[in-house]
């Protein structure tokens, strides 16, 4: 076909902060690993809260018509679920700035805030406090795919990060049945011993639990496997 090849995909090194801070959430965090879905879904909620606060001074920035709304698919036959939010979305350079690096300052005070903190339990809401929330994805994934298309960029890109890995890659999605419109949809490739949490009565449960503070409404749907059909529940799990 005329298409040209799409540019290869390009590898970056955590800045030494995150490298840190990642083995310090999967290290401190083992014992209660619930916690990734409250703070991914807390990370689509400020998306989608950015994106509603940015269109009261910029209308253009709803042209592209989807419903605010944060989707949650479980895959439990390949141990994939999918987290989608109808957000902002990320640009190449704010996927790098966001989740490669972070501010010194918040990681010193955050380590700082884990090492007076007397047991993982305040560790569980101090991660929500710092906003590293992200990072207990690898609680329970062995790799993490973060696709966003934000309204400031005409391309949507992947990042793509494994657990104990000291670099990530991003590339431009091509395929058209990966494209979204706006906003960020994470997949979370969970290890062999966490496949239980994509059982849509585990997400379900969870999702009930995290998110009585969330102001979007929460769908879960359950893939079903390589049929691809899927079954839209009785009622969503409105926040
Ligand atoms: C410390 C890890 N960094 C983040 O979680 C940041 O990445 C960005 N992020 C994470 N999930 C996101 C999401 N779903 N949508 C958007 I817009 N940004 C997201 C936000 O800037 C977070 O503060």
């Amino acid at each position: 076909s005329g298409n040209p090849p799409p540019p290869p995909a390009e590898k970056y090194e955590y800045q030494a902060e995150v490298s840190r801070l990642m083995d310090l959430i999967v290290n401190s965090l083992y014992s209660n690993k619930d916690v990734f879905l409250r703070e991914l879904i807390s990370n689509a909620s400020d998306a989608l809260d950015k994106l509603r606060y940015l269109s009261v001074t910029d209308s253009q920035l709803l042209k592209e018509a989807v419903d605010l709304d944060i989707r949650i698919q479980t895959d439990k036959d390949n141990g994939i679920i999918t987290i989608t939010d109808s957000g902002i979305g990320m640009t190449r350079q704010e996927l790098v700035d966001c989740l490669g690096t972070i501010a010194q300052s918040g990681t010193a005070k955050f380590l700082k805030a884990v090492k007076e903190s007397k047991d993982a339990g305040t560790d569980n809401n101090l991660i929500g406090q710092f906003g590293v929330g992200f990072y207990s994805a690898f609680l329970v994934s062995d790799k993490v795919v973060v696709s966003t298309k934000s309204p400031k960029s005409d391309k949507q890109y992947v990042w793509e990060g494994e657990a104990n890995a000291s670099s990530y890659t991003i590339r431009e999605e091509t395929n058209p049945e990966n494209l979204i419109p706006r906003g960020t949809r994470l997949t979370l490739y969970l290890k062999r011993d966490d496949k239980g949490f994509a059982h849509p009565e585990r997400i379900q449960k969870l999702v009930k639990n995290y998110s009585q503070f969330v102001s979007f409404p929460i769908y879960t749907w359950q893939e079903k496997g390589i049929t691809k059909e899927v079954e839209v529940d009785e009622d969503p799990v409105e926040a």
